[in-house]
């Protein structure tokens, strides 16, 4: 018997990002919108923990235990008193180092895979707890949808969302260390205040209207300059999106892969093929979010 579960990518509409903590996190607004963009992991009993991988970044993700699908099943094993003997196998379609939080949805993935495959019985709220040992991003993928996350991320509140919005995704050729990004941003900002990061209230009042419009005026990432400044080449493919008629171009999270909310599917499409054509990135997706979080299939 085997259990698969669908988990999407996410980009972040607003990534307001404080000063370094004690611990090395840094305190975050961080506004997730899931979007359709999905790897699926199955699980199957075995006679250890195996983990495989297909699709085309499936090269660049770690079988070991290091493996955040690995990790997810080893933390619910320990908590239920069990051996995580199970084959974790992960179709890749979510770029993986690229800033839409791959990883952490096939950790969300494997953890309700296996609670599903083990009937654990564990609550909603021990699910996202394991899920924020495991990363700050983990807890959102689990959940999806449209969501605040403060702290490191991981303490979420959800959003309303008055319809979907629609994206263009650029891939770039290689990854970006997400700690290496954010020791870039703590070097961009030592000789000034950071303030505590804030939700800014406009974009959330355009995510509950569904206004592409007024979320492409409010969307920002502080973590871009600290990307671009250690990806200088996205600048080129930021402004390829914007001259192709994106409503808004930005870097997903710690990137690379950069950002373009357009009006709708149509433009969606005419984007795609321009960025496409500008030869200033490796692969082009379009989705839409927001969709829901890791699902039983
Ligand atoms: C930047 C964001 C935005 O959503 O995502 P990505 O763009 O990487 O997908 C997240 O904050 C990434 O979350 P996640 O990838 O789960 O990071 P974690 O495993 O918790 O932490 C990895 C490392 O990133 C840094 N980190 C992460 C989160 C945070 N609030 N402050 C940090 O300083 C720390 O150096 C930490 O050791
Ligand atoms: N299941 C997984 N899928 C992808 N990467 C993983 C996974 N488990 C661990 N990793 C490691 O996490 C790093 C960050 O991957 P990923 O989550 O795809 O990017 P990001 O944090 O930028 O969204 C990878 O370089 C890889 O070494």
């Amino acid at each position: 018997m085997s259990v698969t579960v669908r988990v999407p990518a996410k980009v972040n509409v607003q990534l307001a990002v404080g000063a370094a903590r004690a611990d090395g996190f840094h305190d975050l607004a961080n506004v997730f919108l899931a979007v359709g963009l999905y790897d699926e992991v199955t699980v199957t009993p075995a006679d250890g923990l195996r983990v495989t991988c297909e699709g085309p970044d499936a090269a660049l993700v770690p079988l070991d235990r290091t493996n955040l699908a690995a990790r997810a099943a080893i933390a619910l094993a320990e908590r239920y008193g069990r051996t995580p003997d199970v084959h974790l196998h992960i179709a890749k379609d979510i770029p993986v180092a690229g800033g839409m939080a791959g990883g952490s949805a096939d950790g969300a993935g494997a953890l309700l895979a296996c609670d599903a495959l083990w009937g654990t019985g564990a609550s909603r709220d021990e699910l996202l707890e394991i899920c924020a040992e495991l990363g700050s991003d983990v807890p959102f993928s689990l959940v999806g949808g449209a969501a605040l996350g403060t702290g490191r991320g991981e303490k979420l509140t959800a959003l309303e969302t008055g319809g979907a919005f629609h994206w263009v995704f650029a891939m770039a050729d290689r990854g970006l260390s997400t700690p290496a990004v954010f020791r870039e941003f703590d070097r961009l900002t030592a000789d000034r205040d950071v303030p505590e990061p804030v939700a800014c209230e406009a974009l959330l009042d355009a995510l509950a209207a569904g206004d592409p419009d007024a979320l492409a005026a409010t969307v920002s990432n502080d973590l871009q300059p600290a990307a671009l400044s250690l990806f200088p080449e996205l600048s080129g493919t930021l402004a390829a999106g914007r001259a192709a008629g994106a409503l808004a171009t930005l870097v997903s999270g710690s990137g690379p892969t950069t950002a373009f909310l357009v009006r709708d599917a149509g433009s969606a499409r005419e984007v795609a093929e321009a960025l496409r054509a500008s030869g200033t990135c490796l692969a082009v997706r379009t989705a839409a979010g927001p969709v829901p979080g890791a699902t039983l299939v």
